[in-house]
């Protein structure tokens, strides 16, 4: 059987912030996805390889079993959930909140409440649980231009510092989840290579918190 462990990492935020907790498990990338244009990334131990790959991508790789584990924002789990693997750990990196957001002074609307956001799912599922009928926008990003151009009454996105909605002249207005990026796994692959990967969760776990 195969000893080879490929994991799937998106660029930015969740790669840094993953560096840390892989270093513990003696697993250090040859390249820097920063300045590197590899897609697949050798490390220091032979048989554990690094997929480069879009966030919201992280999860449809690990689901097929192209990857064994990937690391994942609550976020991208929640919008989209897959088939075929588990959440392992919440690593406790990029760490922000799912929030509704609006104008600082808002207008006054006579028509339902329009929504721009790219999480659609998680917030058609927000405000039905809220009893409230919204027109839900679906946007791929800077989700903060759509109140202040008319395009929507409200946006759902992340916030970590808030430093975004001030700098747009918008406020939280209410919280619909905690993220943080979690430790996924194929279920096949945590079956096969259970011993390597609980390995690997136990360096991890010398790191999480600190
Ligand atoms: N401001 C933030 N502070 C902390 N964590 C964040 C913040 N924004 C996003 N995240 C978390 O980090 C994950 C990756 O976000 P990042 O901004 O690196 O990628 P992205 O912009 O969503 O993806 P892409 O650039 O591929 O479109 C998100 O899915 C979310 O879980
Ligand atoms: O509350 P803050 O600290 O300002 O963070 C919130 C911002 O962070 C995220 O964007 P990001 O910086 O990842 O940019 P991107 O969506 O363009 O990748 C998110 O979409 C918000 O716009």
């Amino acid at each position: 059987m195969s000893n080879q462990l490929t994991i799937a990492l998106s660029k930015g935020r969740i790669f840094k912030d993953t560096l840390p907790l892989l270093k513990a498990a003696g697993i250090e990338p040859l390249d820097d996805p920063d300045t590197s244009r590899k897609l697949i990334l050798e490390t220091t131990q032979p048989n554990v390889r690094l997929l480069v790959v879009r966030t919201t991508d992280a999860p449809t790789y690990v689901s097929y079993g192209a990857a064994d584990l990937g690391v994942a924002g609550k976020d991208v789990l929640m919008e989209a959930p897959s088939d075929n693997l588990y959440e392992l750990l919440d690593l406790q990196i990029a760490k922000c909140r799912l929030m509704v957001a609006g104008p600082v002074e808002e207008r006054p609307h006579g028509h339902r409440l329009k929504i721009a956001t790219k999480y659609v799912n998680s917030a058609r599922a927000y405000y039905a649980a809220q009893g409230q009928q919204v027109d839900l926008i679906k946007l791929y990003g800077s989700m903060e231009l759509a109140p202040l151009i008319g395009l929507a009454d409200r946006i759902v996105d992340l916030v970590d510092t808030g430093n975004t909605l001030k700098a747009n002249h918008l406020k939280p207005l209410e919280h619909i989840a905690d993220i943080s990026s979690r430790l996924i796994v194929n279920q096949h692959a945590y079956k096969t290579k259970y011993a390597q990967i609980q390995q690997i969760i136990e360096k991890f776990n010398t790191v999480i918190g600190k």
